[in-house]
């Protein structure tokens, strides 16, 4: 393995066969960390004991039993937390010229006997950034940077650079921190899980990180910059930093697919942060599983902001004037309703500017009223009349009697099921799901709505009659007639079942979390302790969600997952540039102070209705008041098979700069062209052989969306446990998937079957091509049916 560049520190590395002073230094490091460890148990057991106690309080008020649920929820997370720190707790230590070194890692642990002096500094905090950004040019007082590597409670070898110019160097790299520790995390196998990079994070992925939360935050950078790693700390960095900002609003991170999101699942829970909403664009309906798909066609027409328009049309067409009078029987008598009465009344309603739904009770009152009138009319009742009975003798101001008649009849009129049909007629009350499965029903409907389609667009848009289910496209479009119609009271009650269940589910967990702490712990915990423990039993699930419920907010995460109005306190999107512009509506709706960091890159659209450009699609939102940061280094990425893939960026556009990689591997891509009839058969000739070199590895197989099914099941033939498909298992040694599904995700070696064909299959072709060049971080082999090289087209 060689550098690309070069750099200005010294690294010795310690560990099997390392002299005597190194043994020394890592019995000196050992001693250190195990004093971290045997205070992080300290911590874990007294936040289970706390916790305990919390469960085991109940009755009181209100408030009290408030109190005590934001206590659960408290100690039921510095529970989880401090288990989850506890691979590489400790990985880092900074000396200075003066005054006393400072350890790094995941969390921060202070010396309560010792003035709270930090044993541990979370990574985190601001005296832990030299860490990261200290250079032998720049050292900001730094002596030396240490990494300690250990593997489970053992430190088992140290990594220094010592920041001085006159140092003797190891290495060219100028801009590499902790480069030997990053170059083994770069050359490690593949899991199929996304791991965290905290020991490693380089200076320009810092400033991104700790880049402040107002505003929004564009980060544009090449495959495998870290654009997604970045993303993720800069979740973790943003609560650390912002905790009481943050805690009772959330953050959100938006993934491309269910994937990509199973992919990075365990990095923030491996950073102690668990409270992240991680969600796709299709996720964001509560209660729609946008589980159908479609042809990139119809989504890309569902994607265009023109549906904005076309949705608000469709909701004013359901807003109905009669073509003739409406008949309409009323204690026993017919009356007829007139189109202009029903047209007076509907534009009565339109100007007083209320959503559809919640207009409804206008019109009814409209209704009513010009029906009430011409009751009154037929049985006599002159509401303008001195004595509107007739009688001589009738007791009390006769114009107040009529008003009350008429208000009588006005009851009786909207308690009327016929009446109540004609309402529904008119002015239906619509769920969001109704008004779009009637829209896209209909080719009437579409016709009215949505003029400004072509009728090959609309022909695209019309479902058949047993179409069922929702596609991600699907997903914006409903949120948007979900603000266009308001909610009814159903979908309120709904939701706040849905709330309780969730609340149900989360005191689960936290009981569970109870019980766990109690077996660690009453090993060693006195007996009085492990009485207190076993009261964990006392308490069911259903009554601590009902006292969550007046919590301060604990899951919030799924609060905000059950509430389509949920305001964030914070949005992360990766692969930003996927979203269509429909979706970008529905994020802005979540996210109404703008406080957002999209990552993405705008060479890797694959979305027909995604965005080429972050001005455009920012500029309805935001202006130009958007910062741009870059990542410009490719860590996934080696030179080699970054060369082959530059050829295709010049041809997406050639003002484009592909990212500098930062290690080469000495082994060039290799090209293999066979006749088409011989594709599959070499394919899994190729996958046979490159399953023994992977050691523990992943192969990625990634191919033509047009082909796939058949290639899957050559590969699935060929090699046991092989993978494929949405919900492809990427633990699996060998995945096959099509460029859309491999969005974000990376492999120790990579196949690209045929090349030309995935450029034909979309007009973003030569973009999907890029995505499938970049996904390796050791091997690629180019696999083509045509003679026509890469970049050829
Ligand atoms: N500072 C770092 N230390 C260690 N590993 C890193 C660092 N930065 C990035 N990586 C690794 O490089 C790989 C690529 O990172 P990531 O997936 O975040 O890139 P990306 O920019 O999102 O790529 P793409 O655009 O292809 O989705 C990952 O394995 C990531 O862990």
């Amino acid at each position: 393995m060689q550098l690309s560049h070069g750099e200005t520190v010294l690294s010795t590395h310690s560990g099997a066969g390392d002299d005597g002073r190194h043994a020394d230094e890592i019995g000196h490091e050992q001693k250190y960390v195990s004093m971290l460890y045997d205070r992080l148990d300290d911590l874990r057991r007294q936040a289970a004991r706390r916790l305990a106690t919390a469960l085991r309080n109940t009755g009181g008020t209100r408030q009290e039993q408030s109190q005590r649920d934001s206590n659960v929820g408290m100690y039921a997370e510095q529970v989880d937390r401090y288990g989850a720190v506890e691979n590489g707790l400790c990985f880092g230590r900074l000396d200075f010229h003066d005054g006393e070194p400072l350890y790094i890692g995941r969390l921060g642990i202070f010396d309560d006997s010792h003035d709270y002096e930090p044993l541990l500094l979370d990574w985190r905090a601001p005296a832990a950034r030299p860490f990261y950004l200290a250079t032998a040019a720049a050292p900001e007082g730094v002596r030396r940077r240490r990494h300690i590597r250990s593997r489970l409670r053992t430190v088992t070898g140290l990594d220094d650079e010592v920041l001085d110019l006159d140092a003797p160097r190891s290495s060219r790299h100028e801009e590499l921190t902790g480069e030997a520790v990053l170059l083994a995390a770069l050359n490690a196998s593949r899991t199929g899980r996304m791991g965290d990079i905290v020991e490693t994070i380089q200076a320009e992925q810092d400033r991104v990180i700790r880049s402040d939360l107002a505003g929004v935050l564009v980060v544009q950078g090449g495959p495998g910059t870290g654009k997604t790693a970045v993303a993720l700390h800069r979740a973790a960095y943003l609560l650390y930093t912002y905790r009481e900002q943050l805690a009772g609003r959330g953050v959100l991170i938006v993934g491309p697919n269910p994937t990509f999101l199973h992919y990075i699942s365990q990095v923030l829970p491996a950073l102690a942060e668990t409270g992240v909403l991680l969600r796709t664009v299709g996720d964001l309906f509560p209660g729609v599983g946008a589980d159908r798909t479609e042809p990139d066609e119809v989504a890309e027409i569902k994607g265009r902001v023109a549906m904005a328009e076309v949705l608000a049309a469709a909701v004013r067409d359901r807003q109905v004037v009669p073509d003739e009078p409406l008949e309409i029987v009323f204690d026993q008598e017919r009356y007829l309703l007139d189109p202009a009465t029903c047209a007076a009344a509907r534009d009565r309603v339109r100007r007083t500017g209320k959503v559809h739904n919640l207009a409804r009770p206008l019109f009814e009152v409209e209704i009513a009223h010009a029906l009430a009138e011409l009751v009154a009319d037929r049985i006599g009742i002159d509401p303008y009349a001195d004595d509107p009975l007739g009688g001589d003798d009738a007791p009390g101001d006769p114009q107040i009697l009529a008003e009350a008649d008429l208000a009588e009849i006005r009851r009786e009129l909207h308690a009327d099921p016929e009446v109540r049909a004609v309402l529904d007629r008119l002015w239906p009350v619509l769920s969001p799901q109704r008004l779009l499965t009637d829209l896209f029903g209909s080719a009437e409907r579409l016709a009215t709505a949505a003029p400004q389609l072509t009728d090959a667009e609309r022909g695209l848009l019309l479902r058949g009659p047993d179409w069922t289910g929702w596609t991600e496209a699907d997903v914006p479009l409903l949120d948007e007639a979900a603000e266009l119609l308001g909610e009814d009271e159903r979908a309120i009650q709904a939701r706040q079942e849905r709330e309780r269940r969730q609340r149900i589910e989360y005191a689960e967990g936290a009981l569970e979390i109870a019980r766990g702490s109690q077996s660690i712990d009453l090993e060693d915990a006195p007996e009085d302790e492990a009485e207190i423990l076993t009261a964990t039993d006392l308490i069911d699930a259903d009554r601590l969600a009902d006292r969550q419920e007046y919590g301060d907010g604990l899951s919030t995460a799924q609060r905000a997952a059950a509430d389509r109005r949920w305001a964030f306190g914070h949005i992360i999107v990766d692969e930003a540039q996927e979203l269509s512009p429909m979706a970008w509506r529905l994020l802005m709706r979540r996210i109404p102070s703008r406080s957002m960091t999209l990552v993405g890159d705008v060479a890797q659209t694959g979305s027909p209705a995604g965005t080429a450009a972050w001005d455009t699609a920012l500029e309805p939102y935001v202006g130009g008041r958007w910062r741009l940061a870059q990542l410009t280094v490719s860590y996934r990425t080696p030179a080699e098979i970054m060369a082959l893939a530059a050829k295709v960026l010049a041809e997406i556009d050639p003002t484009l700069e592909p990212p500098r990689s930062v290690r080469e591997t000495g082994e060039q891509p290799r090209d293999e062209t066979v006749r088409p009839a011989a594709l599959a058969g070499r394919l899994v000739e190729l996958v046979r052989d490159e399953a023994t070199r992977l050691d523990d590895g992943r192969l990625g197989v990634l191919v033509p969306a047009g082909r796939v099914h058949e290639l899957a099941r050559a590969v699935a033939d060929a090699v046991a446990d092989a993978s494929t498909g949405n919900a492809a298992d990427l633990a699996s040694p060998v995945v096959v998937l099509t460029v859309r599904q491999a969005k974000g995700l990376e492999f120790d070696s990579v196949l690209v079957v045929d090349p030309d064909r995935i450029v034909a299959e979309s007009p973003r072709g030569h973009r999907d091509l890029y995505v499938a060049l970049t996904r390796a971080t050791q091997r690629l082999t180019v696999l083509r049916a045509t003679p026509e090289p890469v970049s050829g087209r």
